[in-house]
Formats: structure tokens, C-alpha cells, sequence
């Protein structure tokens, strides 16, 4: 033993003896002679029963509320990096569970196995059974729905984070529900519940869209970035590769134009270099690319990336210029426009009829359950999704001015250091030859989708009623006023 464990040790003994020789001495002086043993004795006496009973208390609790030690474990257990640690909201979902009460202890039983499967049924014959995280995201939400009209199996996890409005991803969650998807209130960091997750059906895929989002933000929140698009997606690997059914789902997850960062060749092919990231976003989702890659080497996991090209529309994401400029343009709040900016702006339901092409076409894993390595090759493919034809974020305002029958009120900067691109410019000739992909959607088409959404679902007034959503030339007064309000 070292000395100073030595020292300490007996520095304890020495403490008891005095301890113990300070109270009897105590006694003594309270009372004197026989009467002070026997008080000290029955005071022993009393401490070891007490002791003794607080232990039999302990013993009983733990029996009878097992869920509760268990909860308050992986509550001061959570990773310090988890987006549910600091960003989770309360509101409970439709499985009775919420917030960080969801993770790994109270997701089980018999109940809840049987919810799963439920969900996760196809039908239709040969229909897929769908893990999609993120599902009560933009992305996520609308390819369940998709997912689910055409008869396959979905189950849905998220975990409802503050990045943006979570009243809006619980509008989508209930929608979900209405159409049978249930949606789980659960961070893909946890392990332990993604395993019992793929453990309780036999999923044919995994849509792992759940993310940190957002490029500028980044540098607000780094650590989120790295939580989400980097720890998490290991998670959801591990999950997948050790998958309890014989058959390992296939993955299919998103990927980013922006990892073509600093690539100057138009338009954006697969095959151009992507190690030039110019925001932290970027880099993690290129990381993501890489840690795909090892996946599919070691365990054969079928894995699609995608590369969303700045995805629009209706349930839209409120963070991303088009939504929050529209927001500005009704309040009559000012907009900054970075100057010479253009987006390859990528409307929802090609984007969808990506995803579902990608899920459809996207090949068998190859190892074997339980994690162990590939019996062969397993497909490893990237995909761009994008619409294929940039356009100038001043023209995206004014379609968006058009529509709204209202002027915003812009201020055109240069664009700042802040992990931006210029342009972005999708070549998608990958995913037309593997999967017939083939947007359709022009802007002006699916900003006036968007726009119908957004006023409907924020209660916005037409006062022109002359197909534009506001008085054209209306009352800046009236304008400055109108409020916004969710509808339920
Ligand atoms: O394809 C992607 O991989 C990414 O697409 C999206 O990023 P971006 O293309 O940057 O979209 P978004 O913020 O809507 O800005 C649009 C345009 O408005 C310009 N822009 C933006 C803000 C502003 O205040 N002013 C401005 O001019 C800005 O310069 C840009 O030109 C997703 O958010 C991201 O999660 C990721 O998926």
C-alpha cells in the first residue's frame, strides 16, 4: 500500500477512536458510572438498526420502482455533448414518454414492443420497414409521410431539440400520428435505445436524416455539430452493424452539398474533390462521409449518403433564409441578402422521391448479426440531390415578394466569413442513371406551395384578395401589426 494510503488509513482509525472517545466521554459527564456504558451501548445499538433498516428501505425501493434508479442514472449519466442534455423540450409524446425521461430505461417492455412493430408493419407485400431519425425534422417528417401513403413500415425518433421552434416539429409528430407513425422522443446518441429499437422489429432500412443543421450556426454551437452529425451517426452505425435480426438494415442518411466547400468546378459532380470544407457544418457531415466508409469496410453495412442541396417547402425548417425571410417580409422586418449569393434551391418532393429511390434501390448488407463482419462487399454510394439550376437568392426574394404581395425591406451585404459558399450547383446524373431522379420542381412552383403552407399555418390574412397573400401596396401600419400566430 502506498505511504500515503497508509497514512490516511490510519489517520481514519485514529479519527474513529476519537470520535468514539469524545461521545462516551460526553456520556460520562451527562450522566457517570454504569448508566454511561449503557447509554453508549444502546446508542450503538441504535445507530446499527438504523443503518440496518435505512438498507432494507433502499432494498425495497429499488425492488418495487426499478424504472426510477435506473431513469436517474442515464439522467446523470447523459452525455455532456448530447443535443438532449441542454436542448430537449418537455412537451410528452405520443407514446406517453418525454423528454429525457425517453431515454434508454423508459423505451421497453412488452407494450412498447408491440407499438414498435406495429408501426414498423408494412402494408403492402414486399413493403420496407423504415427506422427514420429526425422524423419530426423537415426532411425527416415528409419522407415518413411518404413513406407511410405508399404502405411501408416507419418508425420515427427524435429529439425535438430547440434549434428551431419545437411546436412546429411537434405539429409534424402529430401529423405523423394521425397517419399511423409513431414518433419516439429520443436522441440517437442513445445507444442502448436504438439497439432495443432495431432489436423489436425486423427493419429493413434505416433514414438517418437527424442532424445539427444549420452552416452559419456552427460556429455559434460548434459542439453541437460534432454531438449530432459525428457522435451520433457512430451511434447509429454501431445500432445498425449490430442489428439483433439476421439481416442488417441498409442506411441510407444525409450528407450535405456543402461538403464541396471551396470546390470551384461546376456543376457539383460526385467525383469532385470535397476535402476543402469552409464551415465546421460541412466538415462534420464530410466526417460523416468517412465514418461511412469504415462502416461499410468492417461490418458490410449497405450505406447511401445524400447530398441535400438547400432543401425547401412546405412544414419547412424556420432557421433557412427563404422561411425566415418570409417571416420578415409579412412582420415588415429588415433583410440582410448576401450579395451574389445563388442556391441550387431543391424543393421537398423531389428531394422525398430521392430518399425513397435511394431506400428502394439501395442493396443488402452484408454481415451478420450481432455485429460481426461482412460475409462480402456491401454497396457504398453518394448521391447529389439537388434541382440542378442555381438561382440568385434576389431572385428567390422576389418570388417571394410576388407572392406575398409585399415589398421586404433588403439590405444587400457582401457576404460575411461565416462558413458561407458563393453558389452551390448540383450535376445529378448518379442519381438519375441508379434511381430516376429528376426534380421538377421550378422555384417560383415551390415557394408558391411554401407560401400556401406558411399562411395557412401561421393564420396569415389574404387582404388583397387578389391571389397574393397580402394587400399589394397595403398599409405599412397594418402590415407592422399583423401577427403570426400557429395554427394547432
Ligand atoms: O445544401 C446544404 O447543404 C445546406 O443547405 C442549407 O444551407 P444554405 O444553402 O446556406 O441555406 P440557407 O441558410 O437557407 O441560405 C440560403 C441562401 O441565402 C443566403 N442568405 C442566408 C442568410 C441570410 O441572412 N442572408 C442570405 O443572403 C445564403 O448565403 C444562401 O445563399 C441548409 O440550411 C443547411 O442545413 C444545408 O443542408
Amino acid at each position: 500500500m502506498p505511504a500515503g494510503v497508509v497514512d490516511a488509513a490510519a489517520k481514519g482509525v485514529r479519527l474513529d477512536r476519537h470520535a468514539a472517545g469524545a461521545s462516551s466521554l460526553l456520556l460520562r459527564r451527562a450522566s457517570g458510572g454504569n448508566k454511561q456504558l449503557l447509554v453508549s451501548a444502546s446508542s450503538h445499538l441504535l445507530f446499527r438498526a438504523t443503518v440496518l433498516a435505512t438498507l432494507a428501505l433502499v432494498l425495497l425501493f429499488a425492488v418495487h420502482y426499478p424504472s426510477l434508479l435506473s431513469h436517474s442514472f442515464s439522467l446523470s449519466s447523459a452525455s455532456p455533448h448530447s443535443p438532449s442534455s441542454s436542448r430537449r423540450s418537455s412537451h410528452r409524446s405520443l407514446l406517453g414518454r418525454s423528454g429525457p425521461s425517453s431515454s434508454s430505461s423508459s423505451y421497453s417492455g412488452a407494450a412498447w414492443e408491440r407499438e414498435i412493430r406495429r408501426s414498423a408493419t408494412p402494408r403492402r407485400a414486399d413493403g420496407l420497414s423504415v427506422l427514420v431519425t429526425g422524423a419530426a425534422g423537415f426532411v425527416g417528417f415528409h419522407c415518413s409521410l411518404a413513406l407511410r401513403a405508399r404502405g411501408d413500415g416507419v418508425v420515427g425518433l427524435d429529439n425535438f431539440n430547440a434549434y428551431y421552434d419545437p411546436s412546429l416539429k411537434r405539429a409534424r409528430q402529430r401529423l405523423l400520428a394521425s397517419r399511423g407513425v409513431s414518433v419516439l422522443d429520443a436522441d440517437i446518441n442513445d445507444g442502448a435505445l436504438l439497439h432495443r429499437l432495431l432489436s423489436a422489429a425486423p427493419f429493413t432500412h434505416v433514414l438517418h436524416l437527424a442532424a445539427q443543421a444549420g452552416v452559419r450556426h456552427a460556429m455559434r454551437d460548434p459542439q453541437a455539430y460534432v454531438s449530432s452529425n459525428v457522435a451520433g451517426l457512430v451511434s447509429v452505425l454501431e445500432a445498425a452493424a449490430h442489428a439483433q435480426y439476421q439481416q442488417q438494415p441498409a442506411v441510407v442518411w444525409a450528407s450535405s452539398s456543402s461538403v464541396y466547400g471551396l470546390n470551384t468546378e461546376s456543376p457539383f459532380s460526385e467525383d469532385h474533390r470535397t476535402d476543402r470544407p469552409a464551415s465546421l457544418y460541412a466538415a462534420t457531415k464530410k466526417a460523416g462521409e468517412a465514418i461511412a466508409h469504415a462502416y461499410n469496410h468492417i461490418y458490410g453495412l449497405s450505406i447511401t449518403g445524400l447530398r441535400f442541396f438547400t432543401v425547401y417547402g412546405p412544414w419547412g425548417r424556420p432557421d433557412m433564409a427563404y422561411f425566415s425571410f418570409a417571416r420578415s417580409i409579412v412582420a415588415g422586418d429588415p433583410i440582410t441578402l448576401f450579395r451574389d449569393a445563388r442556391r441550387d434551391f431543391t424543393y421537398i418532393d423531389d428531394v422525398v422521391r430521392g430518399c425513397l429511390g435511394a431506400l428502394d434501390t439501395a442493396g443488402k448488407s452484408t454481415g451478420v448479426s450481432g455485429g460481426r463482419k461482412k460475409s462480402g462487399p456491401a454497396p457504398l454510394r453518394m448521391y447529389n440531390l439537388g434541382n440542378t439550376s442555381p438561382v440568385p437568392v434576389t431572385r428567390m426574394v422576389a418570388v417571394l415578394e410576388k407572392l406575398l404581395g409585399k415589398k421586404a425591406n433588403k439590405r444587400v451585404v457582401t457576404m460575411p466569413s461565416n462558413g458561407d459558399v458563393p453558389f452551390t450547383h448540383a450535376n445529378v446524373t448518379h442519381a438519375a442513371r441508379d434511381f430516376g431522379y429528376r426534380p421538377t420542381t421550378s422555384l417560383e412552383e415551390g415557394l408558391r406551395h411554401f407560401v400556401d403552407w406558411f399562411v395557412q399555418y401561421y393564420k396569415i390574412e389574404n387582404k388583397g384578395g387578389n391571389g397574393n397573400v397580402l394587400a399589394a401596396g397595403g398599409k405599412t401600419g397594418k402590415r407592422k401589426s399583423m401577427a403570426m400566430s400557429a395554427a394547432s
